[in-house]
């Protein structure tokens, strides 16, 4: 929608014939955006030859850890000068590579053909086009500029970054820090408990973010700071939503039951905190949010256990 608002001709690759059968007649997906009506600009196929044909950009939006399998189907019918888009926030599980790492792998493509949109960006938000900033980062700067153009509209305003693992890890990262936050909110924790899981979830992404070559000051910009503050207050966010069912008591099972949509961190949990060991980097929340949601371990022991931690300077 933003793209074909900023002028863009769009073809949506979907799985499900009814669903893009719809999105053809009706101009609206009803089961992911009722009530959303979707520029004619923007036409649906099931055939990924026809999505991929002529592309200047191929904009990537599958769960992370399918998208291996996706982009191995796909990937041999772009055309060769297509720039890949990433939208995923999640870290591979078993390789701990980040997205853009296994679209450069998959489709056998230079980092320079491989780009990252990222930022404060909840997608009900957007489709109501209310106003949103974002971050589009690519090593070369002139294909994020291409990009930038290609998706600014009134109310979506793209900045640009060259710091692709900066801006990849604040996307994952913020979605661990939301099951965090969720699972505060859900235990009745109050807003000081919050503010600190923020700080504190920024202050451990950034030092995964330092050990793995990226910039400080992406983690203070939309890609950081920004999407961990969207995703950690709103009801929208699905991560948010996942941590408070399961502070409220859910177990996991009847948490993934009730969640339509993709969580990302559920999984990249793992990979992050996979991520944090093979760089030496100490994640406390993350280590904490893999013992709650996948070992068992109950909120409020976690809780005990994270305020107990060995005293410290803040800057370590
Ligand atoms: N929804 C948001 O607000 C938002 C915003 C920014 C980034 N993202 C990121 O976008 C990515 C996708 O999330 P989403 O919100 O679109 O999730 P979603 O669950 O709403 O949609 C995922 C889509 O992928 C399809 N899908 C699921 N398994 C698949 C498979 N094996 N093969 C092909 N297609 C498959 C689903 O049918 C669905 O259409 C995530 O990494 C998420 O972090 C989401
Ligand atoms: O709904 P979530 O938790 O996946 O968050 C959506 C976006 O990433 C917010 O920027």
């Amino acid at each position: 929608m933003v793209l074909a608002d900023a002028g863009c001709e769009v073809t949506m690759w979907g799985r499900r014939a009814s669903l893009v059968d719809a999105v053809n007649t009706t101009r609206v997906n009803p089961d992911y955006l009722p009530g959303i009506e979707l520029p004619a600009a923007v036409r649906a196929t099931t055939d990924p030859a026809e999505a991929a044909e002529g592309a200047a950009f191929a904009v990537l939006a599958v769960p992370s850890q399918t998208l291996r399998g996706n982009l191995s189907e796909w990937a041999p019918l772009l055309p060769s000068d297509t720039v890949l888009v990433s939208l995923m926030k999640g870290v591979e599980l078993g390789t701990a590579k980040r997205m853009s790492e296994v679209i450069e792998e998959v489709a056998k493509v230079s980092p320079d053909r491989v780009a990252v949109l990222t930022g404060p960006n909840l997608a009900k938000e957007i489709a109501d086009r209310q106003p949103a900033a974002a971050v589009v980062a690519c090593r070369d700067e002139s294909v994020a500029k291409r990009l930038q153009a290609a998706c600014h509209t009134p109310y979506f305003r793209p900045y640009t970054n060259t710091d692709v693992v900066g801006c990849e890890l604040g996307g994952a990262v913020k979605n661990v820090i939301a099951l965090a936050v969720g699972i505060a909110d859900g235990m009745g924790l109050g807003d000081n408990a919050k503010a600190s899981l923020i700080t504190r979830g920024l202050a451990e992404t950034t030092r995964l973010g330092l050990a793995m070559g990226a910039d400080a000051h992406t983690f203070a910009g939309l890609a950081g700071m920004g999407d961990l503050v969207a995703t950690c207050s709103s009801p929208l966010s699905r991560n948010h939503t996942f941590g408070t069912n399961l502070g409220r008591g859910m177990t996991l099972a009847e948490t993934i039951a009730v969640t339509k949509q993709t969580a990302e961190g559920v999984k990249s949990c793992e990979s992050v905190l996979d991520l944090a060991r093979r760089h030496d980097v100490d994640m406390p929340i993350t280590e904490t949010v893999v013992e709650i949601v996948h070992e068992g371990k109950p909120p409020l022991v976690a809780l005990k256990e994270l305020m107990s931690r060995s005293a410290k300077p803040e800057r370590h």
